[in-house]
């Protein structure tokens, strides 16, 4: 049983977790992920620039700078820059799980998760809770790190995916789409994340919350918190 006032546990039946910093160290995204991103970039995009599926995310970051006819090297310093920047935009998350995708597959790094994770996961999924993973990273960038995870292939207990295609993690709006998708009364779906502004609008949209306090966190809101999955019982 969770010990802090203000969460109901009795009938939750979905849990929407966020990835950084809440399965996972900030660190592996912020040392690992973003500059092996950095690093194969320039090449990448040059490499497959007339492949559909780069050319529409190339597009994509004309259309953010609104200048249609931005060179190539304009586009790669642009994305480069949101890497540098921590800019949660999607072209540039797109192109990032394409390739991490590589990444993972070539085994240079797998998808850190606190051991605390997976042990509940598999639990929650075993008790018919159905589990969703909502990050800024794409859907194809979080499906790479949980199926390529440090705690082996967990994409099979996972219901679903949610990115920045349903909306931005700060938006209430996007909470009341994911509750939309998920067919449940929003009070039985509890939202995991560290961040404090994603839980505000994950609560404005009705949802239950609970704020994950791992080293480095800065905790004291008025969300329930724990600092580990192992402290979360369903
Ligand atoms: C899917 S792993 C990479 C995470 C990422 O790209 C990112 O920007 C972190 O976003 P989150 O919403 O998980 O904090
Ligand atoms: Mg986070």
């Amino acid at each position: 049983m969770i010990n802090n006032p203000g969460l109901d546990n009795t009938n939750i039946r979905a849990v929407v977790t966020d990835i950084e910093g809440t399965t996972t160290d900030i660190n592996f995204v912020h040392k690992v992920l973003f500059p092996y991103a950095h690093d194969q970039l320039p090449e990448f995009v040059y490499t497959h620039s007339a492949q559909p599926d780069i050319e529409e995310q190339i597009a994509a970051v004309r259309d953010e700078l609104k200048e249609p006819d931005a060179s190539l090297d304009k586009v790669i310093e642009t994305l480069l820059h949101w890497i540098e920047t921590d800019q949660k935009v999607t072209p540039l998350k797109a192109l990032q799980g394409m390739m991490w995708a590589d990444g993972y597959q070539r085994g240079a790094f797998k998808g850190h998760l606190y051991k605390d994770v997976a042990p509940r996961l598999r639990q929650w999924a075993e008790a018919g809770k159905q589990l969703y993973v909502y990050s800024s990273g794409s859907m194809q960038a979080q499906k790479m790190l949980f199926g390529y995870s440090t705690e082996g292939d967990l994409t099979p207990l996972f219901s679903g995916y949610f990115d920045t295609h349903i909306g931005h993690k700060r938006e209430a709006e996007a909470y009341q789409h994911i509750v939309s998708k998920l067919q449940l009364p929003a009070d039985e779906i509890l939202f995991l994340s560290d961040v404090v502004e994603e839980l505000d609008a994950a609560k404005q949209a009705g949802m239950q919350t609970l704020q994950l306090v791992r080293e480095g966190t800065q905790a004291g809101t008025e969300h329930a918190c724990v600092t580990s999955f192992a402290e979360i019982d369903l």
